[in-house]
């Protein structure tokens, strides 16, 4: 999928591009991007808005030496900043845009996550642009994505684009970082996300850039699994913007999977947090990595922390390896009281009744870690 045929794109700007001298929005770059957004959504297109650059923004509103400051600070930067971030892209188009703050928080909650759904699909419905940040003014370390670039591939899967494009200060993933090496070539294609392919991905340079290549790289692993398009590309050109309305490659683009995840597998895998651990006894954990099946009381050996029926929980080895995400049946208090039960009488009779500790449509299998 490449712009010229896609119906949903999901657009990510990085903080070089609002606030390139970091001393406030600067429209310098964001024009074209705007003209961009324009043309996509005269061909019919939707498109969501993941922007970031409040930190940049408000940065000038405190003391110099206040931007490598306290993460309080850079909070309050954030809250200043986004109301001129928001005011710059408005001025941009005649038609409303619409504000939208998240957290990790708001989106490893399924409830929150489908809500998040319903606006994000009721502003697209009336022809509002939905711009998306972090909500980095109430966040937590907890509760943060971090970055925009993770962000904007929960929020393209959340939104069931077809295409994500981070829009970059260099042309796309190159071997190394070409800031640093001369010799750096650009990787117009990856099929498959490897070790080998994170290796190449070092840290942001810029003054501004949080995320770098590996958050990049890491927003393509989520968008892809999800069967979304995703593409690099440099966002200071002009000719970007051309060559993607002309269904070309300008950058790196990374294939989606042939077989996407299933949304609520997505969901699990990449963006649910998991509230506490199940570890399994072997005879299961090795069947698991053949297939996912139901999960019974007797396979269990403990518990970890403590959850709620419908919670996300980690499945995992004594050892310590991570096997699934997955959804349980039982809360963890009903879970060591069978354990505790289990030496005094059968209680398989109530696992009848409840049915399986996990059910196995409920397991979204963990990539080899
Ligand atoms: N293998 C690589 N290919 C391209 N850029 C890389 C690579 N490794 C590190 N980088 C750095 O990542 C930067 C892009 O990340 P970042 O600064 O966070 O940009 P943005 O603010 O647009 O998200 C590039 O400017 C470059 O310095
Ligand atoms: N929420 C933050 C986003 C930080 C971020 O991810 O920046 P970048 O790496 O430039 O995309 C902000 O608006 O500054």
């Amino acid at each position: 999928m490449n712009i010229s045929n896609s119906r949903r794109i999901v657009i990510k700007i990085g903080s070089a591009l609002i606030a390139p001298d970091q001393d406030g929005c600067r429209a310098r770059y964001l024009l074209t991007i705007a003209q961009f957004i324009v043309r996509c959504r005269a061909m019919g297109k939707e498109v969501v808005l993941v922007s970031s650059g409040s930190v940049a923004a408000g940065s000038h509103l405190f003391p110099e030496d206040a931007k490598n400051s306290s993460v309080v600070l850079k909070k309050a930067m954030a809250a200043a900043g986004q109301t001129e971030m928001m005011a710059t892209w408005d001025r941009f188009f005649d038609f409303p845009s619409a504000q939208i703050l998240l957290t990790h928080g708001d989106l490893r909650d399924l409830e929150r996550y489908n809500s998040i759904r319903e606006t994000v699909f009721t502003l697209l419905e009336h022809g509002i642009l939905p711009i998306i940040n972090e909500n980095d003014a109430v966040t937590t370390d907890e509760l943060k994505v971090g970055d925009n670039d993770n962000l904007s591939a929960m929020v393209a899967a959340a939104a069931d684009a077809d295409v994500l494009l981070m829009c970059s200060d260099v042309d796309g993933l190159y071997d190394k970082n070409p800031n640093l090496h001369e010799d750096a070539s650009l990787i117009p294609q990856v099929s498959e996300i490897s070790e080998d392919i994170y290796a190449m991905a070092g840290c942001a340079t810029s003054q501004v850039g949080t995320g770098g290549m590996k958050t990049k790289i890491e927003a393509a692993e989520k968008a892809t699994s999800h069967g979304i398009s995703t593409y690099i590309v440099n966002g200071f050109k002009e000719s970007t913007f051309e060559k993607l309305l002309a269904g070309e490659n300008p950058g790196t683009v990374f294939l989606p999977y042939d077989e996407p995840m299933h949304a609520q597998q997505h969901w699990m895998t990449h963006t649910a947090s998991e509230q506490g651990e199940i570890i399994v006894e072997h005879g299961y954990a090795e069947d698991l990595k053949d297939h996912a099946e139901p999960l019974a009381a007797e396979n269990i050996s403990h518990v970890q922390g403590e959850f709620s029926v419908g919670d996300t929980v980690l499945v995992r080895t004594e050892k310590g390896e991570r096997l699934a995400k997955a959804t349980t049946n039982y809360s963890s208090c009903l879970l060591n009281f069978l354990a505790e039960q289990e030496q005094t009488s059968d209680n398989g009779h109530l696992q009848e009744s409840i049915g399986p500790v996990i059910s196995g449509q409920d397991i979204a299998m963990l990539e080899k870690s």
